[in-house]
């Protein structure tokens, strides 16, 4: 069988990882739009910006060229974030050959259009099969070695299932899903409830308030993604409550990060200031908010983290607005 090549965009810490997974199966050159990150992955194998602690595989190439990455790519991979997604999507499709794969690897909407990442590679690229690769995915420590389990998730049954032998190695086990709303939606809504448990973690809230946050929060990222036509039973597996325990506990979460440091008082924009990474859940949470609306489904606690990333109440606004709420039957909202 031909071997595959694969082109990934984006340089940054889920990028760079990706890239070096891929790299024990296929040949990969790994886009970065910064010449000195691309410098120091050719020469030094590392990317210290992004994975200070990482040795990078000697076989990953990295380039400055859009096209020298695409053009001879039998999948494209994109792990740029949401907000600059389409942007280099566009530059991309300059150079893409006819029907390549794209898979996505973002978690997050583009605000502008309230669009999921795989709605934008259908709009920019029509007739390339699309897909996303996402799960309880902490990018450092499956750098530093760690099991981990993942999911592609893609409409055509037979491309996805070669292109889980792309990503799969020995640790990193990928499974399969047609659900690619569902998957996709998994992976951006959880990022809002992991602001919000971190907002209680930063006022000092224990482990029952991160269980009932975590659990509520489930049930209410359940509702949007099932009305928005993703499966339930995705919402139970490794995007969904997988993706959710990861980000909603791990020390290395940026979203939890920027939650815990609103609980602790600080203003958005300063949290933001000190971040060298994205953090996608302060980024969405005003095209969630719309959507939500738009499917008419109650989101409480992602409604009260957009009133704090918003500037409109602070995170003990917010802690005490969700106590205030009367609590009704466990199956409905609130
Ligand atoms: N880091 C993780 O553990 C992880 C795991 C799974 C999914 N993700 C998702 O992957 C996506 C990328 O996250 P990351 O962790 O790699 O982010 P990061 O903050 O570590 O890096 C972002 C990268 O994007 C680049 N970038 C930003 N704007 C750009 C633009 N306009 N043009 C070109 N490049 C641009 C930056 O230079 C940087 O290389 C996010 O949607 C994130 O939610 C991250
Ligand atoms: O660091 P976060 O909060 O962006 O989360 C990273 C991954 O999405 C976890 O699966």
């Amino acid at each position: 069988m031909k071997q595959l090549k694969a082109g990934l965009l984006g340089g940054g810490s889920w990028g760079t990882t990706v890239a070096a997974l891929m790299c024990r199966n296929v040949p990969v050159t790994l886009w970065a739009r910064n010449a000195d990150t691309v410098a120091e992955i050719n020469t030094n194998h590392s990317n210290t910006t992004y994975l200070p602690d990482a040795m990078l595989p000697e076989s990953l190439v990295a380039s400055t060229s859009i096209e020298e990455t695409v053009a001879d790519a039998d999948v494209v991979v994109m792990g740029i974030p949401s907000q600059s997604f389409r942007e280099v999507l566009l530059e991309v499709k300059q150079h893409i050959r006819a029907w390549v794969p794209v898979i996505s690897l973002t978690k997050g909407l583009e605000l502008d259009t309230r669009m999921r990442m795989t709605e934008i590679i259908n709009e920019v690229l029509p007739g390339h099969p699309v897909g996303v690769l996402t799960g309880p995915n902490l990018a450092r420590e499956i750098m530093a070695g760690q099991a981990a389990a993942s999911v592609i998730a893609m409409e055509d049954e037979i491309i996805v299932k070669e292109l889980q032998n792309v990503f799969k190695s020995g640790l990193f086990r990928v499974y399969t899903n047609t659900d690619v709303i569902g998957c996709e939606l998994g992976g951006v809504l959880k990022n809002i409830i992991a602001i919000a448990v971190g907002m209680g973690d930063g006022q000092g809230a224990g482990d029952n308030t991160r269980a009932a946050l975590i659990t509520r929060g489930l049930a209410e990222v359940t509702r949007l993604g099932v009305a928005m036509g993703g499966k339930p039973e995705t919402f139970a597996g490794l995007a969904g409550m997988g993706d959710m325990i990861a980000t909603c506990t791990s020390p290395q979460s940026r979203n939890r990060h920027v939650g815990i440091e609103l609980g602790k008082g600080r203003a958005m924009q300063e949290i933001i200031d000190d971040m060298v990474m994205v953090a996608e859940g302060a980024k969405s949470a005003p095209a969630v908010m719309a959507l939500a609306e738009e499917y008419g489904v109650e989101m409480p606690i992602a409604s009260d983290v957009y009133r704090v990333v918003s500037g409109q109440t602070n995170a003990r606004g917010a802690y005490r607005g969700l106590l205030r709420v009367t609590a009704g039957a466990e199956s409905e909202p609130g």
